[in-house]
This record gives C-alpha cells, structure tokens and sequence, in this order.
C-alpha cells in the first residue's frame, strides 16, 4: 500500500516543543485509501449481541499484589523478588489499585447511558490482568447466548501494551474459555482524538491555566506538561501502520502530539489567544537502564522548569483514561513533590474517568460499529484520525516477545 493521503497531505503540523502552531483551519476531506476500500473500516452494520469493556486490572488487597504482577509480566520469567520491587506503589496504597473500582463505575455508566438512548446491549466487564478476567467476561456472555461481541478497551492509542497486547489476549481468552469458532469479537477503534475523550482534558487544561492566569502569573509562564506512560522506543517506533511514516517515536508520539497541540490551539480561548509553553513527557519507565524508553521524564523537565522562567505548571494525563496507579502515584506523588522542590505551583488535571462526554462518546463510538458509519463521517479532532477499526498483521507487534496470535484484525 502506498502513503496515505493523510501523511501525504502532512500530519498534524508538527511544531518545536514550546512553540504553538495554528493548526490548518481548512475543513479535511477523507482522502485515505483504506476508507476508499474500506478495508481497515467497517462501514457495513454489525447486530452485536453484547460489548465487553475490557481494562488491565489491578490488585484488591496486599495478597493480590504478587499474583497480579506474575500476570502482568507473564512469559518474561521475572523472579518475584524483582517483583516485589515494583510492587511497593501498591503496598503503600495497602495493595488496593483505583482501577478495579474505576472500571466498575465506568462500567455502570455506560450501561446507564445505553438505557438512556433506549439501546438493548448488555455490557460485560473483564480484564487482561486481574479478575473479572476476559475469559470471565466471553464465558458469561457466551453463557447467555451471546455470540457476536465488541470489546471497547480503556486505552486510547496505539502501541503493543495498548492494543495489540489487548488483542492478544482476547484471542487467548476465548481459546481459554474453550469459545473457539462460537463467538466473535471486534474491537473498538482508539479513540486518542475523539471529541468525548479529549473533552474532559480540554476543561481541566482550560481550568487550570485560567485560574492561574487569575492569580496574575503570565500566560508565558505557565508551562503545559502533557504526560503520558513512556515505552520502550522499540515498540513505539512500531506503534502504527508500518507503510506510514509518523516521525520519531512512531504512531504513539505522533498521536499525543496532535491531541496536545489541538488542546493547546483551543486554550487561546482563555488566554485571548497568547501562547502557552507546553511539551509532551513521559512517565512510569520501567525495564531494564540499558533497553530505551521515551523520554524526557516528568521528572527530570520539572527539575528544569525554574531555569526556563516557569511560574506555574499544569500537568496533564493525556496518556490515561482514569486516575488509577500511574496517576495517583507518578503524577500525584511522584510529579507534584517534583514541582514542589522547585518550588512552582502545580495542578494535574483531570482523566477522562465517568464524565459524562467521555461517557457518551464511547457510547458514540459503539454505534458507529453497529451503524457500520462511513469513515468519512466518524469524528476526530486531529488529522490522523478516525483511527482504523480492524489492525493490520504486523502492527504493533512487540518484537520482544514474539508473534502471538490476536483477534479483531486482518488475518495474516
Ligand atoms: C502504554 C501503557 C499504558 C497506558 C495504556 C493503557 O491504559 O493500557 C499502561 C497502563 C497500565 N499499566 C499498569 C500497570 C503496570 N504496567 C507495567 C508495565 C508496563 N506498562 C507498559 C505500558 C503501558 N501501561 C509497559 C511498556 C510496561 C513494561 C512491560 C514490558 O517491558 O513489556 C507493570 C509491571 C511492572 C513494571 O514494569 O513497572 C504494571 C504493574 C496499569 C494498572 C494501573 C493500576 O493498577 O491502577 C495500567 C492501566
Ligand atoms: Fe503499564
């Protein structure tokens, strides 16, 4: 396949960290080649039978603490002493993960807001480590009767541990569940530039710099840390379609910078349009010193901020979809006592969570599968979506860890 029209055209424009480009106002015509075939949409509708919300899970209590992370790490042969050195953000939350409870109240949201539209779609909730698993989730629908299933999953761009990994195990969890052959499971598109996901960031960003600005600090010196998980630049240099050229760090890094600079381009409605200093950070490295990650860390651009002439700073979770370990402990914690040896006030803006735009729009982006819309008619904010429905053999993979087979894409 050649280079979409959409990388033809230029992505996103791509702008220096700290400096705000004006994105091109000019409405986009859908040009790329895979809605012309529609081989990576599907536009026609779809009778699904139930959706799965599917999440990552996290421990209940200090005893789930090992067990979970022997899940997560799975097939990489990881000692538990070495286990125990990462658990210690959640001992000192007394082994509880927000993520569990997090994923029940969304869970409960979105049952509410298909009630309230009159849809008929139970929902089932599993998750890739911790139960309720998938494989809870697929034997349970199954057990009703439920065959053709859409799996929405809490993660909103692409990489191998924020999709392809999913789909990995949801091939796993229907093997496992014995369900091979009886049910069927497509996957939600990524939603990283979908108006309702973007919304709850766009208010807290707009929040934050206004009441600052109210505090008399100047729109110039308050700086704008959009954070997000770091990976290994191994699997974000593969994070999107391979014939697509998406700049360094891949897919991943292009899809933040275009949510980033699309929040930016807005804020000038509260700042009567003077810019803001903003740069994308990562967070939560793990892995070995030796294997790359995505840098510069939070932390490290926090301890900087004074030398730039950085009066405030506002932190934002543009990686994740609620406030669960990376945010309470890498932001809440970790980020926050940063900004505070420095000496600048700092704010962390809110995660999508159960807002209510983010609510519904998950809902929206359901429907446009059991509609079968166009692409063309899907929304996005950013240039480089709608992201795909179906994901090719090959993308995302995780070089690592080897081929496994997953489900909801192209067969190879
Ligand atoms: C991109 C990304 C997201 C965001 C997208 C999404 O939301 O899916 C995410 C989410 C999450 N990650 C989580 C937890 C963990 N992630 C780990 C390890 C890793 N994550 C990675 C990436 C990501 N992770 C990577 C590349 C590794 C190294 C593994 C390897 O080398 O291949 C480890 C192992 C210990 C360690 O290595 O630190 C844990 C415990 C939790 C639960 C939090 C809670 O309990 O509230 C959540 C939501
Ligand atoms: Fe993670």
């Amino acid at each position: 396949m050649t280079a979409y029209a959409r990388t033809a055209r230029g992505r996103a424009p791509r702008c220096e960290d700290g400096a705000v480009t004006a994105p091109d106002q000019s409405p986009v015509p859908f040009a790329s080649p895979a809605a012309a075939t529609g081989a990576e949409f599907v536009e026609t509708p779809v009778d699904y039978d139930a959706l799965v919300l599917a999440s990552f899970g996290g421990p209940e209590g200090q005893d789930d603490v090992i067990p979970f992370l022997r899940n997560v790490t799975r097939g990489r042969g990881i000692p538990d002493e070495r286990l125990e050195e990462v658990a210690h953000h959640y001992r000192h939350f007394g082994g509880v993960s927000p993520i569990n409870e997090q994923n029940r109240q969304l869970k409960a949201a979105l049952e509410a807001e298909l009630a309230s539209r009159g849809i008929e779609l139970p929902v089932y909730g599993g998750n890739r480590n911790w139960a309720p698993y998938l494989e809870d989730a697929f034997t349970a629908a199954a057990h009703e009767g439920h065959k053709t299933l859409l799996v929405l999953a809490t993660s909103a761009y692409s990489s191998y541990s924020s999709d392809r990994q999913y789909r990995e195990d949801i091939a796993r969890a229907i093997t496992d569940a014995g369900l091979e052959g009886r049910v069927t499971a497509d996957k939600v598109r990524l939603f990283f530039d979908h108006p309702g996901f973007v919304a709850p960031f766009q208010e807290g960003v707009d929040a934050a710099v206004a009441s600052f600005l109210e505090q008399g600090i100047a729109a110039s010196d308050i700086h704008v840390l959009f954070s997000t998980h770091s990976i290994p630049t191994a699997d974000a240099e593969r994070s999107g379609p391979r014939d697509i050229d998406w700049g360094e760090g891949g897919a991943y890094v292009a899809q933040h910078r275009a949510v980033a600079e699309h929040i930016v381009h807005k804020l000038g409605a509260v700042t009567g349009g003077a810019t803001v200093p903003w740069q994308l950070v990562f967070q939560s490295r793990s892995g070995p010193p030796t294997q790359p990650w995505l840098e510069p860390d939070i932390n490290d651009v926090i301890a900087e901020l004074p030398a730039a002439g950085a009066k405030a700073v506002v932190i934002v979770p543009l990686g994740f979809v609620s406030d669960h370990m990376e945010v309470l402990w890498d932001l809440d914690t970790e980020a926050i006592e940063s900004a505070a040896e420095v000496g600048i006030p700092a704010v962390r803006t809110q995660t999508p969570g159960i807002h209510p735009a983010f609510v519904s729009g998950l809902i929206d982006l359901v429907l446009e599968r059991v509609e079968g819309t166009p692409a063309a008619e899907r929304p996005h904010l950013t240039d480089l979506g709608p992201w795909y429905d179906v994901t090719r053999p090959g993308d995302c993979e995780n070089v690592r860890l080897g081929f496994k087979p997953a489900a909801a894409g192209i067969a190879p």
